[in-house]
């Protein structure tokens, strides 16, 4: 391990200075979650790799885009990496910052050491060469393989609301929302009831601001925990052994128990059962953690669909007219894939696999996508480990065909010879 860590420091100050760098294994682009899990599975393989992130920091939407309060809300062993678990003495559901520790730590151990600000622009597979070339800002990194580890959550929705332009008072994003402090005493429109709107509209709660969250369509709210065990545990188990709608049905029942009928307080419930609406749509339920009652209480107010933003406030569907201070668009995250893989098929426009769960994670020409499961951290983990078996074992077939000296992790193309790739 240590060896490996003191190679790739060595090589990192040479091949800084070239403009085309052979890598001698994978390139994996984006060092969160997905690119860390990976590059632990491909050194346990014994594969070298390159990890390329366009922050100057692992795990950049952790740290960068989350709010403060935010924890983990399936419990942590449905959330830990392979090959290295949490510490024992993490909480049940372990906050943001444990997480990130976490991911630290993990990073330390297996010697991973992404190059930071490597943004890759585009990646191709060229037919001629039979490899992928990847370009960053810098410098163009050709490799056999490519992983895609740059997540669901890339690049925030910001969708267009009539009117929003005019608005006087601040817009954000939740992925910039920090904490309610900065709302003290407002009246704050959230728009959107995913775990971010819920969450969010929570946390504007316990800082003395007025939430006013619109739900303009159905969504499943389950309540985290059931009967003292986590409701996605409880799902799990049950998978294994009863059918997916008779599970549904049943988590339905504990929620409408535990919960209260949520129609009751303007949130509808698809007609598709939460798990099974999952699987085709990819919506993810709402885990509760206390939004709820103060949905119950008034605290937070439920709002029928935006009609238009206007200078003070907004038009609600349903006829209302009300004024606001500030206004958080909890609409969600999407891939930016489409935006630097070029030339390939295996994705959809929206910048996911087009082969569903569990099968996603091996495209063609040696193409692989770690953590585009729809299934969080426990997807990721799925997807590392095949991954890394698969090409652990092409990468012993090509040492022993070719005799290849495996001990650097990049070679340095002499320029004379790959001159015309670098132009
Ligand atoms: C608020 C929030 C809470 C969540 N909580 C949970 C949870 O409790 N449990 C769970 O299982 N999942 C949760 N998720 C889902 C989340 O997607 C995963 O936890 C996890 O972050 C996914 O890891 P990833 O590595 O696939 O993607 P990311 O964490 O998004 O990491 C991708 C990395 O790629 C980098 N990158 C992107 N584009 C480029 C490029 N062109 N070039 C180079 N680098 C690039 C990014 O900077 C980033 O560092 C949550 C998501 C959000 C938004
Ligand atoms: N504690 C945790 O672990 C947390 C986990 N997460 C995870 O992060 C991921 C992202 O979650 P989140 O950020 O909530 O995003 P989601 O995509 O889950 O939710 C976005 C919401 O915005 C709504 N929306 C989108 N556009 C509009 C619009 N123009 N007007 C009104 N509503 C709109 C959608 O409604 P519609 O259905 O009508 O399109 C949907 O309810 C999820 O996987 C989630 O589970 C998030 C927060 C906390
Ligand atoms: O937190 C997320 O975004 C997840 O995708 C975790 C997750 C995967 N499958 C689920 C089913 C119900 C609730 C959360 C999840």
């Amino acid at each position: 391990m240590g060896s490996l860590k003191d190679e790739q420091n060595q090589q990192h100050y040479t091949y800084q200075e070239a403009k085309c760098v052979w890598v001698h294994g994978p390139i994996i682009v984006g060092a969160g979650p997905s690119g860390l899990a990976t590059s632990a599975c491909l050194t346990n393989q014994g594969v070298p790799y390159v990890i390329l992130e366009k922050t100057g920091c692992l795990a950049s939407l952790w740290q960068n885009r989350t709010y403060d309060r935010l924890k983990l809300h399936l419990p942590k062993q449905f959330c830990q990496f392979p090959l290295l678990g949490f510490p024992r003495n993490f909480p049940k559901y372990p906050t943001k910052d444990q997480f990130i520790s976490y991911m630290e730590s993990y990073a330390s151990h297996f010697g991973i050491l992404p190059r930071f600000k490597q943004s890759v622009q585009t990646a191709e597979f060229d037919d001629g060469l039979g490899f992928w070339r990847v370009k960053t800002q810098d410098r163009e990194y050709i490799s056999r393989w490519l992983i895609v580890a740059t997540g669901e959550n890339a690049e925030p929705v910001v969708p267009e609301v009539p009117g929003i332009d005019k608005f006087k008072g601040t817009v954000v994003h939740t992925s910039l929302y920090r904490s309610g402090a900065e709302f003290k005493n407002q009246r704050v429109l959230v728009i959107g009831c995913g775990n971010s709107g819920m969450e969010v509209s929570l946390d504007l709660c316990r800082h003395n601001a007025i939430p006013h969250l619109v739900v303009r369509n159905t969504v499943h709210v389950l309540p985290r925990e059931m009967f003292g065990f986590s409701t996605f545990g409880i799902a799990m188990a049950l998978l294994k052994w009863f059918p997916l709608r008779l599970v549904d049905k049943f988590l339905l029942l504990v929620a409408n128990f535990t919960l209260g009928k949520t129609e009751r307080i303007g949130i509808r419930r698809p007609k598709t059962g939460p798990i099974e609406l999952k699987n085709v749509t990819g919506k993810t339920p709402v885990l509760d953690v206390g939004a709820l009652s103060h949905i119950k209480s008034g605290k937070i107010k439920v709002m029928e669909g935006v009609k238009e933003i206007t200078r003070s406030g907004a038009k609600f569907m349903d006829g209302q007219e009300k004024e606001f201070d500030s206004i958080i668009l909890a609409t969600g995250y999407k891939s930016n894939v489409p935006i630097w893989l070029k030339g390939s098929e295996f994705f959809t426009k929206d910048g996911m696999p087009k082969t569903p769960f569990p099968n996603g994670w091996k495209a063609e020409k040696g193409l692989y996508t770690v953590g585009f499961t729809g299934r969080g951290l426990l997807g990721t983990a799925s997807d590392a480990v095949k991954i890394a078996g698969d090409i652990g074992e092409q990468w012993r077939t090509i040492k022993n065909c070719n005799n290849i000296s495996c001990n650097s992790h990049v070679i340095l193309l002499k320029e004379t010879w790959f001159t015309h790739l670098c132009k």
